[in-house]
């Protein structure tokens, strides 16, 4: 589709969307029309901005948590160019976002792509995430995921301690220089973890930051792609007692977790690792709770979703989705996620993938 068409599409629907008035419309559409003849791109009004990013995460279809889209945050940063600015920007979302653990969803939309280049990039692939160093004997200490992105902070000068939860510093790439600088660490939250039934559980020394932000994927709104438009929501508790603390290439902790349970690790048919998992998604999800930062089961948020299927009905749109993402990593079938198809249609406005500035 041509830009005309993109811009036209989008316009329409949002201000049907928003109960804006036939003649508004009509007028906004031959304006967008000029803009761009005359100019080749055209510029999103607030509102456009506003709406179109909460129908970018309602069209995410890997997205479980979707059923709370209009009530996002929406912080308009297109005009913010200089560095200074740009990491304050930052800080100012996190702190934000995070609330004091009351977790508000929040997008900051940086300015959009000018002749195929991005005024501005977030390297990181989150605001907040640990470092991961790979010794020379092969050993790696703290998130693997975060190996290659560590290397390039350590070329920028950067010092991390070593330890297995280092946070990273923000880097950012504004005319073609890379610039990284330090959260504050009051600005990143975290949550120690112990268990509900298990005292020496804490012994384990585990922890994970609150706010999960995606600050690596591009925004496309009408035809406008936005490189830098950092979001975060809350996390579903078995993003990190699941994935992020469990997988063999990640933190790989399920071991440790059955020896703290004494469960007999010898043969498989004993579902120890199902056990272990069991115990260390309710210690990730009780933490939580327990020091007051917003976090969702599996369950609630499956349950939260068929509630945004509902409303979706009712709105007379059909909810595309990756079944391969909504279904949780634990215990699947036993949400109704599992036991339906869905279209994995690509809607716009949406989120995407954009190229890695780092190997
Ligand atoms: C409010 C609480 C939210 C929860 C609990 C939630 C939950 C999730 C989960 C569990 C995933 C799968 C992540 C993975 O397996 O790595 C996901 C993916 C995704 N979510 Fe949400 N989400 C929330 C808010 C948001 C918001 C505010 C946005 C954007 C405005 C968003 C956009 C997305 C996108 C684009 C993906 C796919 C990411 C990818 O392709 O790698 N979500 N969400
Ligand atoms: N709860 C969240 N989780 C989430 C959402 C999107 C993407 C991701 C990260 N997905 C990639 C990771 C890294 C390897 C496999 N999973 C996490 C949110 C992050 C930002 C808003 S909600």
């Amino acid at each position: 589709m041509s830009l005309q068409e993109q811009a036209a599409s989008f316009i329409s629907t949002c201000y049907q969307e928003l109960g804006i008035d036939a003649t508004t419309l009509g007028d906004r559409l031959q304006q967008v029309k000029v803009e761009i003849e005359e100019t080749g791109t055209y510029t999103h009004t607030y509102e456009e901005l506003v709406h179109g990013a909460k129908m970018a995460w309602r069209n995410s279809n890997k997205c479980i948590g979707r059923l709370f889209w209009e009530t996002m945050n929406v912080f308009d940063a297109r005009e913010v160019k200089e560095e200074s600015e740009v990491f304050n920007t930052l800080k100012n979302h996190m702190t934000f976002a995070t609330n004091e653990g009351r977790i508000r969803p929040t997008i900051t939309v940086f300015a959009p792509e000018k002749d195929g280049k991005a005024p501005v990039r977030v390297i990181n692939h989150q605001l907040a995430r640990y470092a991961g160093y790979e010794h020379p004997d092969g050993t790696v200490i703290g998130d693997p995921d975060s190996i290659a992105f560590t290397k390039l902070c350590q070329d920028l000068g950067w010092q991390g301690k070593g330890s297995a939860f280092d946070l990273l510093p923000i880097v950012i790439k504004l005319d073609s220089t890379l610039v990284l600088q330090e959260f504050e660490s009051d600005i990143v939250l975290e949550v120690p973890f112990e268990h509900p039934e298990e005292p020496s559980f804490k012994e384990l020394d585990l922890k994970w930051y609150a706010v999960p932000a995606i600050s690596d994927m591009q925004l496309e709104i009408g035809g406008i792609t936005y490189p830098t438009a950092p979001f975060n929501g809350w996390y579903m508790g078995t993003e990190i007692g699941a994935r992020n603390l469990a997988d063999s290439f990640r933190y790989d902790k399920l071991k440790e977790v059955a020896e703290v349970f004494h469960l007999d690790t010898s043969k498989t048919s004993a579902l120890w690792k199902d056990r272990a998992l069991v115990e260390l998604n309710r210690a990730v999800l009780h933490s939580f709770q327990e020091n007051r930062v917003s976090i969702v089961d599996h369950h609630t948020a499956a349950e939260q979703f068929r509630k945004f299927q509902q409303r979706e009905e009712r709105a007379e749109r059909e909810v595309t989705g990756d079944w391969t993402w909504l279904i949780p990593p634990v215990s699947p079938a036993a949400t109704h996620i599992f036991h339906q198809g869905f279209k994995n249609e690509e809607k716009s406005p949406n989120f995407f993938y954009q190229d890695k500035l780092y190997d």
